[in-house]
């Protein structure tokens, strides 16, 4: 018998459908999902994008309610993964214009964003920050035990975080300098480093907490270390907690700041490595750690944002650090500069 090509593709897909059915060809894993994807649709064409977005990549759960006839094709917010949650915070519109004066890029034009776009081109009096400059720093004490820490005389900000986070970075980006040492593998800094900023105040860098790589006994001497420092400490005036803007607060993050509420030491979050995140999922990211850490009494509300890499956030970060310490007055800190 002789076939054209169409009548043979159908012989194909005939003889590939009874395959599948049979058992000899093993049972399809697909075959019991609830997912009703023809099994002739081959994965590998599709793009690696649209294969993150496929279905196949959500949790069953959502998977089930997607197909539940019962919901009439609608899905609830409860029936979304994370993932899909997380896409669907909206922030608001000015804090994607803060961002943007920071220096955390440009929203794309779309449609979405016009409005945001045609807001700031009516603003044409906006009166940037000064340029901050903190002091020379310089480093004059380590401490591996409570019994070396230095006789209490400056203010101190401690900078806390997870192992290669950026807390040393951040010290160098505020101060203009390369004198701490940073390193590309978690670990480096290994003690409660004392650095002065000219007469105004001293910056502590600590060790990372939730480091993986280290022994159990190291982990928990850094630990006391630093519980010990921050609980005694009369010259503490804050303590940064930075954390990673791609990845939020973590579960060893979330044990700390319960500690330090404990100790009823105030506590600010620092989202650093902000150039490595696009715009829209900064500002969503902002929502959920400002949503984080709403149950923490001694958190400050608002979080503050940088890259050490680009500078950005950073000018605003010295001055928030001068107002504290008390070196920038009141007025000049909380009046609306922006406006004239
Ligand atoms: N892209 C980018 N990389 C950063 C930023 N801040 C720090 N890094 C990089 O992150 C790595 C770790 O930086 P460190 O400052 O040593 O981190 P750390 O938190 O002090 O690490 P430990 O001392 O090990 O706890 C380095 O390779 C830095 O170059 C940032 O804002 N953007
Ligand atoms: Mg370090």
């Amino acid at each position: 018998m002789i076939l054209n090509n169409s009548s043979r593709s159908a012989l194909f897909l005939l003889k590939r459908s009874s395959c599948i059915q049979s058992t000899k060809c093993g049972p399809p894993t697909y075959f019991n999902s609830t997912f009703s994807r023809s099994p002739f649709v081959s994965l590998s064409t599709k793009t690696p994008s649209a294969y993150r977005d496929s279905p196949r990549r959500v949790s069953s759960d959502t998977l089930i309610n997607k197909t539940d006839n019962s919901n009439h094709g609608t899905t609830t917010t409860e029936q979304l993964s994370n993932r899909q949650k997380f896409k669907q915070i909206d922030p608001p519109l000015r804090l994607y214009e803060k961002l943007e004066r920071l220096g955390f890029g440009t929203l794309r034009r779309t449609k979405r964003y016009q409005s945001v776009r045609q807001q700031k081109t009516k603003d044409k009096h906006l009166i940037p920050d000064p340029e901050y400059k903190l002091p020379l720093l310089s480093f004059f004490a380590g401490a591996k035990t409570p019994t070396s820490f230095p006789s209490e005389s400056l203010e101190e900000i401690g900078f806390v975080g997870r192992s290669n986070v950026g807390k040393s970075s951040l010290l160098n980006s505020l101060a203009s300098t390369t004198i701490v040492r940073t390193s590309d593998k978690p670990g480096l800094t290994q003690q409660l480093n004392f650095y002065s900023v000219g007469r105004l105040f001293s910056m502590v860098d600590m060790p990372g907490y939730g480091f993986a790589f280290v022994d159990d006994d190291q982990r928990k001497q850094w630990r006391d270390l630093m519980e010990t420092y921050i609980g005694e400490r009369k010259t503490l005036k804050r303590v940064y907690v930075v954390i990673d803007a791609r990845h939020g607060l973590k579960l060893a993050d979330i044990d700390f700041l319960k500690m330090l509420d404990m100790k009823r030491v105030k506590f600010q979050v620092v989202m650093t490595k902000c150039d490595l995140q696009v715009l829209p999922t900064l500002a969503r990211r902002i929502m959920v750690v400002q949503d984080d850490i709403k149950g923490f009494r001694n958190a400050v509300k608002d979080v503050l944002v940088v890259s050490s890499k680009t500078g950005a956030g950073v000018n605003q970060m010295r001055k928030e650090m001068l107002f504290l310490v008390g070196h920038l007055k009141e007025k000049d800190f909380y009046q609306d500069k922006n406006k004239k």
